[in-house]
């Protein structure tokens, strides 16, 4: 099993090429399933989770080809198996998103139930909720939600849906299932995430009708069919929050192409209340840092977009703990979202967690920022990078393992970090 071997102490000059997000990718691959015409999708990033879904949707008899450029042609049109089994849904949770182009397209869906995920229990009954709300009969059998319209219906009917609590990839199934719906959905409490955004934007090319994406309202004419288009995944806002991160802990001057300063206000807004400079430049967004003695502990609560994203709470914590000063970080999202702090606590890291609540005492900048590098194992995603922001300041050497997580969510992050100086290796 790979592992990550870092030397800290580094660091980081130069610049860094942001991908296209994880998070729009999984979905917009997804929309492709709508129309039996080819769907041309640029910068995809390379990613476990892309290849999983590749393999997901090349297993309903769909065609799916990766170019050297980055971007996927899929061509749905002898689409024959509506389905998603466990095996491929299991190591990926977006996997769901299957369930509502299947079912709007062709009438019936059976799809695993994604599984227990280490960051809480994620339900998906919004998602069915939703759907019923719009005419399908869904039962849950056997770990499986097997969905079809009912006898004599050819197509979902448009509703009002409110969702009990502001759901990402929720509003993804319904606006995808919304878009071939007979008339009119309206999706109250929808949410706002950039991804969404970039969702419906290809959605429109397709020929759908769709208004106020990017507010909690969103407003979809259902149309009788979708056609092909071309769209380009946006950037991703997690990858480079998380350089952003690393930087402003190691210290150095780095510039993050492609990435969007607008999506990314309420992490650089903290970063900069920390003492990093960062500032959005034509094409992507500067980051300068004196390093962690130069900087102040945030903090901070994780919130739906535009708040503070939950999939960067592990490694803001991660400069905190190396910051000087106190903060107290709140994750109001997943339920089990702090299993970083006991790997960031065999580093040398002072966090006491309470709940919801991780109290993080930074260690002032010390030498080697006050942690030293051992052995620590990743659990989920941004766990992982959270390690890997740590490592990067620890003094020695620090093997991060179980990177499998990493490269679920991460377009080769080592080669990228090693581009601007870090002493990182795969092992
Ligand atoms: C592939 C993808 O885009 N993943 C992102 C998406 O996940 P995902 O879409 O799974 O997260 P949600 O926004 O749905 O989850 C928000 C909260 O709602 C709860 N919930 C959600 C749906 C439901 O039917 N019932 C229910 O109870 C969840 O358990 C969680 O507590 O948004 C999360 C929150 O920004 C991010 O961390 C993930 O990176
Ligand atoms: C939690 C995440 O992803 P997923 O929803 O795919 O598990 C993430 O991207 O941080």
């Amino acid at each position: 099993m790979d592992k990550l071997l870092i030397r800290g102490g580094r660091p980081l000059h130069g610049e860094v090429l942001v991908s296209g997000a994880k998070n729009a990718a999984l979905p917009e691959l997804c929309a492709a399933l709508l129309t039996p015409e080819p769907v041309l999708l640029a910068n995809v990033p390379h990613l476990q989770d892309v290849a999983t879904m590749l393999k997901l949707i090349r297993n309903m008899g769909v065609s799916a080809e990766r170019a050297d450029d980055g971007s996927v042609r899929i061509d749905a049109s002898a689409l024959s198996t509506p389905e998603a089994p466990y095996d491929l849904v299991k190591t990926m949770r977006a996997s769901v998103l299957a369930l509502g182009p299947l079912l709007a397209r062709f009438g019936e869906a059976t799809v695993s139930l994604p599984g227990g995920c280490a960051i809480g229990s994620r339900p998906v009954d919004q998602h069915i909720k939703g759907l019923q709300a719009m005419g399908a009969h869904i039962v849950v059998e056997h770990g499986y939600m097997i969905a079809r319209l009912p006898e004599g219906w050819t197509r979902l009917k448009g509703a009002r849906i409110t969702t009990d609590m502001v759901t990402v990839t929720g509003t993804e199934n319904l606006l995808m299932a919304a878009t071939l719906a007979e008339g009119e959905t309206v999706l109250e409490n929808a949410a706002q995430e950039p991804e969404i955004t970039d969702l419906a934007e290809m959605l429109i090319k397709m020929g759908a009708r769709i208004e106020g994406h990017g507010t909690s309202r969103i407003r979809i004419q259902g149309v009788e069919r979708l056609h092909g288009c071309q769209h380009a995944v946006v950037a991703d806002r997690i990858e480079a929050g998380t350089f952003l991160c690393a930087v402003a802990a190691t210290g150095g001057d780095v510039f993050l192409r492609h990435a969007r300063a607008d999506h990314l206000d309420a992490v650089t807004e903290k970063l900069r209340e920390a003492g990093a400079d960062v500032q959005a430049e034509d094409g992507g967004i500067r980051v300068r840092s004196a390093g962690a003695s130069q900087l102040k502990a945030q903090g901070f609560r994780t919130t739906e977009y535009p708040g503070f994203p939950t999939d960067m709470q592990a490694q803001f914590m991660a400069l905190n703990c190396v910051a000087q000063g106190t903060a107290a970080v709140t994750e109001t999202i997943f339920e089990n979202r702090f299993m970083h702090v006991n790997e960031l606590l065999r580093l040398g890291a002072r966090i006491q967690v309470d709940g919801r609540v991780a109290v993080v005492e930074g260690l002032g900048g010390a030498a080697g920022a006050g942690l030293s590098g051992a052995a620590v194992m990743a659990t989920d995603l941004r766990a992982s990078a959270s390690l890997v922001i740590a490592a990067l300041v620890a003094d020695g050497q620090t093997v991060v393992d179980r990177i499998y997580h990493l490269d679920r969510g991460y377009d080769r992050m080592e080669a990228k970090l090693r581009g601007i100086g870090a002493d990182i290796e795969r092992i």
